[in-house]
């Protein structure tokens, strides 16, 4: 593996049958240590769909959505965004080549993540997140920062609260902020990891709202899930991620249907009570 400067871009996807992928995984491993937590995964997300990543507790949901992106490196494979590779291009001798710097902050920051924290600064308001980063990275002139800030906190239905601070705002609305900062910078790709994990179970609604609003848009989303409920309804595509391989990967009919795979059953047993009944 040699760091290089950037490959010159792929010639066109637009012929290749990867050409609607936001999102291509190909052979991703990860090992933290002699722990391989991703055994090798080949993942397609799909252009203006919503893909939901379910599994077990320690499957490896996060350690995939972080490493796609690119806050965890993977050990060996390739993610492309929108036919970019992002951090390493395979090379000619089937390997990866390490990309240069400039190249992985240009592709990593086509990508939006709404974490389970929401993370936001305390010392600033609503607004003031949402238009952190389009000042200081986006180099946007702070009114104009500010128009389009508001515009995200109407999307996400907190324009009356952009003066708020986060400690007056609840749960739910502070992850409607952070998921409004994260649509700020315009991505490509939405990554949602447990965006309602650290909720009341009161305020989740709020937020998978916003979600399903964001699914109904067109956006491409890949959201880490323990709502099944939503997943079903919501998702087009189901990745079911067990003990660090995708055993399933499909549409919602493809995946829950029966005969369902006994690992996908013994899972959703689990969490039939977090919405799972509204499966069948
Ligand atoms: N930085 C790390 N160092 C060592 N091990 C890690 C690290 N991050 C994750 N792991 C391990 O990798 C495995 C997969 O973790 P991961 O958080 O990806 O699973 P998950 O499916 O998202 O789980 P959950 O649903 O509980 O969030 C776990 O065994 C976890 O302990």
């Amino acid at each position: 593996m040699s760091d290089t400067a950037p490959l010159a871009p792929r010639a066109s996807t637009a012929e290749t049958p990867e050409a609607d992928a936001a999102v291509l995984v190909r052979g991703v491993t990860k090992r933290f240590g002699d722990t391989e937590v991703l055994a090798g995964i080949d993942l397609k997300v799909p252009t203006g769909a919503t893909t939901c990543l379910i599994g077990p507790s320690g499957s490896g949901k996060s350690t995939l959505l972080r490493c796609i992106a690119f806050l965890e490196e993977a050990t060996t494979g390739t993610i492309e965004i929108h036919g970019d590779p992002l951090g390493f291009a395979e090379a000619p001798d089937g390997g990866r080549t390490r990309l240069s710097p400039q190249s992985i902050r240009a592709v990593r920051s086509r990508i939006g993540m709404v974490f389970q924290q929401f993370n936001l600064w305390p010392h600033m308001t609503a607004l003031g997140n949402v238009c952190e980063a389009l000042v200081t990275v986006r180099r946007m002139r702070r009114s104009e920062a500010e128009e389009h800030g508001m515009a995200q906190l109407s999307r996400v239905g907190l324009a009356n609260r952009a003066k708020h601070y986060p400690s007056e705002l609840s749960g739910g609305q502070q992850q409607r902020v952070a998921i409004a900062r994260a649509l700020a910078l315009d991505p490509e790709v939405m990554l949602f990891d447990e965006p309602t994990a650290s909720l009341d179970p009161e305020l989740t609604g709020e937020v998978l709202n916003v979600m399903r609003d964001l699914a109904g848009s067109g956006m491409t989303l890949l959201v880490v899930t323990h709502e099944i409920g939503f997943a079903a309804t919501v998702g087009q595509r189901i990745a079911f991620l067990d003990h660090g391989r995708l055993l399933l990967d499909g549409t919602p009919r493809e995946v829950f249907g029966e005969p369902r795979h006994p690992r996908l059953a013994q899972f959703l047993e689990t969490y039939l009570d977090r919405g799972a009944a509204a499966l069948v």
